[in-house]
């Protein structure tokens, strides 16, 4: 089969690398075409990526290099995707594609609390089945990469992230990259790995990426902008597009006799990718010279459309694919599939991963306490050593009032912030597969819980002792109980508010407003009795009525007050009970309905963060 210059390339003297015919061929693409609404983003384009190759696809900004590269590794979101893709002579199965590919995104993101080797380790565990992976051969296999990517020195030093400092750009870049060559991917995409790095990092990582297409065999595509020329020189092919078009897609070698076969000789001392670059770019600085750049674009994407129908390569011809294939070559890949952990093994794995985590961010856990002992304080002397008289009465309303409300805005916000950041994390580890939605969204749920529960466990002990409640052991291990309720509650609420709705901002602005609506509904401003019919449905499901009814049965019952002569007030607790309608359920009931409560966010966040976090990508 011809592959566009490669005969050529591999027989001119000035081609310096040597392109091994035989390879398999891991990747092809025929004629693909794709449009957002009436745009038309990538036009006919077509190739191929053989094992141990590595090509790089080259163009300005809004060139489509990362549409062209999202289109071949299954990533593309919405528009129409036309054309044909064949992995190892195959038809993809997106599951086993997913499992033999892999994918470096543009950004890094990566738990920032978590060192090199922790962060490789960690990824291990999850990513490599323990059936076919001793946990000797986990660490044996991170200790390579660290070897291979050359992180020895940074191995003990945290990622960190914009807040904290961490290892290098480059060093990130090479964790990054490091995560997906665990699984030894046939298949290797990055997006931008050398965007953000200064000149020698980017050489770095790209002759790192070389040197393990050679060493492992694997098919390698990569995206860059405008690679120097040493690093030009490392590509085996470059695919160059301008508009969404194809200009040149063959040896990289190759690429400066080729623009000289169409008139446009790069200048000796000139970097190639630059010069190629230049000529693909339209120029916005007059509409003279944008019609000039447009008609030169179109000029070279003829020429190569000419040169290459001679040469296009034939999907319907059948390679050697390592996997096993049935029929025609548009049958679908069935490699064996790779099996998963086993779901315990993955919650445990992350669990401990997201307490390590929880444990070293330091502001969240002295932000915690310090709100705790600080509201305590405060609240605890606002309301200081009350008293059994009819103004009491108004002041422990208060008192337990806040408490409800003291759980839910001091531990919603902050855990609805965390979560934000791993969820994120998430959706690039759950892109290769790595592992269950369920073991992460439980793991995280056992991690957020017994943090918020202590750090407001010190809360709750101090506001009940310093304004002297009711001292009676079965009330203050009731009031604990509710409150553990509400801390449960505000939890999974944030995990709920966190899963369903992906824009961090408009999760910041929902989760107030419902709080505040459970706040104004909680049982102290309005008599939930006489609320109109309309929003009486919302003391179903306003857990800080349920909190505040259990608090007051439990504070009032037994409670009497003495009265002034003449002046009317509540005598008994009991009265008290009555008036702000805290007793249409017992207290048991009340904490019933709490525990339901929970686990109504519990299973909806999950059903949330399944829809959510479930990749919608267009599939050929
Ligand atoms: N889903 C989409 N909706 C609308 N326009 C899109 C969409 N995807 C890509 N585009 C447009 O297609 C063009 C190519 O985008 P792409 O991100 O592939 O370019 P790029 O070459 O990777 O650019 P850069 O180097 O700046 O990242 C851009 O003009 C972009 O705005």
């Amino acid at each position: 089969m011809s592959r566009y210059l490669d005969e050529e390339a591999a027989t001119t003297e000035s081609s310096a690398i040597a392109i091994n015919p035989a390879a398999e061929v891991v990747l092809q693409w025929d004629d693909l075409n794709y449009h957002v609404k009436e745009q038309q983003i990538m036009r006919g384009i077509s190739g191929e990526v053989r094992a141990g190759e590595l090509i790089a696809i080259i163009g300005s900004s809004g060139a489509g290099k990362t549409t062209l590269l999202n289109a071949l590794s299954g990533r593309i979101v919405g528009g129409e995707l036309s054309g044909n893709i064949l992995f190892r002579g195959a038809k993809r199965n997106p599951g086993n594609f997913k499992r033999s590919t892999a994918y470096v995104q543009q950004d890094d993101l990566m738990h920032p609390l978590l060192t090199v080797e922790e962060t490789l380790t960690y990824a291990s565990r999850l990513r490599l089945p323990s059936s076919q992976y001793s946990a000797a051969d986990k660490n044996g296999r991170v200790a390579a990469v660290i070897r291979q990517l050359r992180l020895e020195a940074a191995r003990n030093t945290r990622i960190g992230d914009a807040a904290t400092r961490g290892v290098s750009g480059g060093e990130r870049k090479r964790v990054s990259i490091g995560i997906e060559l665990l699984t030894d991917p046939k298949l290797l995409f990055l997006d931008e790995p050398t965007s953000g790095l200064d000149s020698n990092s980017s050489e770095m990582v790209v002759e790192l990426i070389k040197k393990i297409s050679v060493e492992q065999n694997t098919a390698t595509i990569m995206t860059i902008h405008q690679p120097n020329a040493r690093i030009f020189n490392m590509f085996d092919k470059v695919i160059l597009l301008s508009q969404g078009q194809l200009v040149y897609f063959g040896p990289a070698s190759a690429s400066i006799d080729y623009f000289a076969s169409i008139g446009h000789q790069c200048p000796m001392h000139e970097n190639p990718a630059d010069y190629f670059v230049d000529l693909m770019t339209l120029d916005y600085r007059s509409e003279e010279a944008l019609a000039q750049s447009k008609a030169q674009v179109n000029t070279l994407v003829e020429c190569f459309a000419q040169y290459t129908t001679r040469t296009k390569p034939d999907l319907n011809e059948k390679h050697t694919p390592a996997g096993s294939y049935s029929g025609s070559g548009m049958a679908v890949y069935q490699e064996s599939r790779a099996p998963r952990n086993n779901w315990f093994y993955e919650y445990s794995t992350m669990a401990r991963r997201d307490w390590i985590n929880a444990l070293r961010n330091v502001p969240f856990i002295v932000g915690q306490v310090s709100q705790a002992i600080f509201m305590a304080l405060l609240i605890g002397f606002m309301f200081f050593h009350l008293k059994h008289d009819a103004l009491s009465v108004s002041n422990r309303l208060g008192v337990l009032f806040i408490i409800c409300v003291n759980a839910t805005f001091p531990i919603i916000m902050p855990v609805l912030n965390m979560y934000y950041r791993e969820r994120d994390i998430m959706i690039r580890e759950r892109s290769s597969a790595t592992f269950r939605v369920s073991s992460f969204f439980l793991s995280k749920l056992t991690t957020f819980i017994p943090i918020a529960l202590t750090a407001n466990t010190v809360f709750f002990t101090g506001v009940y002792f310093i304004s002297h409640l009711t001292f009676d052991a079965g009330k203050f291990f009731i009031g604990l109980a509710t409150f553990f309720c509400l801390t449960a509650i505000s939890v999974s609420f944030a995990l709920m508010v966190g899963s369903g709705i992906k824009s961090i901002e408009f999760g910041f602005v929902v989760a107030p407003i419902i709080l505040t609506i459970q706040i104004l509904f909680g049982g102290l401003f309005a008599n939930p009795h006489t609320i109109t019919p309309v929003l009486r449905w919302i003391r179903w499901v306003n857990p800080v009525q349920y909190g505040f009814s259990s608090f007051v049965q439990n504070e009032f019952k037994p409670l009497v007050f003495s009265c002034e002569e003449g002046v009317q007030c509540y005598s008994t607790g009991m009265q008290v009970i009555q008036a702000y309608g805290a007793g249409r359920f017992t207290i048991w009931q009340d904490i019933l309905l709490m525990l339901m409560l929970v686990f109504v966010n519990v299973v909806a966040g999950y059903a949330l963060l399944r829809w959510t976090a479930k990749p919608k990508y267009i599939w050929l």
